[in-house]
């Protein structure tokens, strides 16, 4: 029957593969660590997709489309960057029934496909800035436990690959990006992130340097990388001989940014604000904000009744509210609550007998159960105000649980006992990489290492003669700590 079988607080892991089935987020696939979207997360990727395009094609930035094949030449060619990722790269080595001369690889990232051109395409200053962007899938073929949105053999992404004549321009661009990906949490997906830099261990290998927008999913006490926006210094325009004329008619090598968000974006969305009834929705980004269900008693006005139905989802859809009605007659009214609160769409609105003959709906709130009945002359002035508090109240609701897994640490001891409470950890740290992972070995166990996560850029007051948690050395920058995916 309906319903989960599973508690979130209980069975975590459990209720969350079941959450994405019975909303109809997910299917489960054939091949392990694949998954098929449905539409109703599809909507979603869509919603985002649409501001995050309209917001760097402001920025000048260009849509492209690279191939999803790599020549093991080029994907060799950066052999630092490339080493700890070789496990994943999937390869084709054959079609149909012959072998293919030379094995293709499916691309993981683009720069080794992307970055060639660049350097055929980039000769003077006046080709710079030059700033691409493509939507598509990428393949990474992972072991660790696959996850539906969260960890999966192949996601969507956008990535985006710039290059400028000057680093004050890349890094300029480098936080540009990092805003529109907090805007994506925090704005559209209700769920809180820290913006921060990554340390010298956790970065991607091939850049100069990562700032990430770091989440965090109270149930598993793990951080999570929310998107990544990484500034690659002169390092692949010096592999790739990305260079150019400059303004002084000098010779001089680019400077690149690299960024992305995925699918993922929508697992921790799930992770973050679903219950025990099912997903739970922020109105921005759900394909369905308002669903109207008829609750016709015996045959009073059963016509009536849905004809106020339909008009509720005329008018709210008139005013720019995405309301549909429910108004197939196999299933019962009580049926359809269920249904569509699994399916986690923010507002229901009921229209019985004594609603319809008051003039009024009633309108319940997925996110707390509130009961709401509006005067039909008030509904879509009511129905904006209780989707807007709905999409506020969730970002506050999720930031509070966040800000009460943060705990403040100075020493050891507190840091292992924090770590313990599936905690995430501020501590002062002396940025010494060998102590990251002093870190990591000490706190190996079946839970998984702790590592950094993030050093905040709003970094609190940090005393002189501060030390370091793990080493005694002088602090250097307060840092996040944690497990995490
Ligand atoms: O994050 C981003 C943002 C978008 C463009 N790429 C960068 C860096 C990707 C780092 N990475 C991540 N997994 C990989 C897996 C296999 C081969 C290479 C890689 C690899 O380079």
């Amino acid at each position: 029957g309906l319903g989960l079988s599973y508690k979130k607080d209980e069975n975590f892991g459990e209720w969350y593969s079941e959450v994405v089935v019975n909303g109809e987020m997910i299917e489960y696939y054939d091949i392990s660590g694949c998954y098929i979207l449905r539409p109703w997360a599809m909507s979603i990727w869509d919603i985002m997709q649409t501001f995050f395009d309209a917001e760097i094609k402001k920025m000048k930035i260009r849509n492209c489309y690279f191939p999803l094949f790599v020549s093991p030449g080029v994907l060799q060619k950066e052999k630092d960057h490339i080493e700890g990722f070789a496990p994943e790269v999937a390869w084709v080595t054959k079609s149909g029934e012959s072998d293919l001369e030379v094995p293709i690889a499916i691309r993981p990232t683009s720069e080794t496909v992307m970055y060639p051109y660049f350097s055929k395409w980039i000769r003077g200053h006046r080709d710079l800035p030059l700033r691409l962007n493509q939507w598509c899938n990428v393949v990474r073929w992972e072991f660790s436990n696959p996850t539906p949105f969260i960890r999966s053999r192949e996601f969507l992404w956008q990535e985006g690959h710039t290059a400028f004549a000057t680093k004050e321009e890349a890094d300029t661009e480098v936080l540009d990006i990092l805003e529109l990906y907090r805007h994506i949490y925090e704005e559209f997906l209700a769920v809180p992130v820290i913006k921060g830099k990554k340390s010298e261990h956790e970065k991607f290998a091939g850049g100069l340097y990562t700032t990430t927008v770091e989440a965090f999913i109270p149930n598993t006490g793990r951080g999570i990388q929310g998107a990544t926006s990484h500034c690659l210094g002169q390092n692949f325009a010096k592999m790739f001989e990305i260079n150019f004329e400059n303004d002084k008619g000098e010779k001089a090598m680019v400077w690149q940014n690299s960024w992305a968000y995925t699918t993922r974006t929508i697992g921790v969305m799930i992770m973050v604000h679903g219950d025990d009834k099912g997903l739970v929705l922020p109105p921005k980004i759900a394909s369905v904000q308002v669903i109207v269900i008829p609750v016709p008693y015996k045959d009073a006005n059963t016509q009536g009744i849905f004809d106020a139905c339909a008009a509720t989802v005329k008018t709210l859809n008139e005013s720019g509210i995405r309301a549909e009605v429910d108004s197939r007659d196999n299933y019962s009214p009580g049926w359809k609550y269920s249904h569509w609160e699994m399916k986690g769409v923010p507002l229901r609105i009921e229209i019985g007998p004594k609603d319809f003959a008051n003039n009024q709906v009633r309108a319940v709130r997925r996110d707390n159960s509130a009961k709401i009945d509006i005067p039909m002359a008030n509904l879509v002035e009511q129905v904006n105000d209780l989707l807007n508090n709905i999409q506020k109240s969730l970002f506050e609701v999720a930031k509070q649980k966040r800000d009460a897994c943060i705990q403040v640490v100075n020493t050891w001891e507190e840091f292992a006992e924090a770590l313990s409470q599936k905690k995430m950890i501020l501590a002062p740290w002396c940025d010494d990489e060998e102590v990251e992972k002093d870190v990591k070995a000490r706190t190996k166990g079946e839970m998984g290492a702790a590592k950094s996560l993030c050093s905040p850029f709003d970094q609190p007051e940090l005393p002189e003669g501060t030390l370091c948690f793990a080493s005694g050395k002088p602090a250097r920058k307060w840092t996040y700590w944690g497990r995490s995916y």
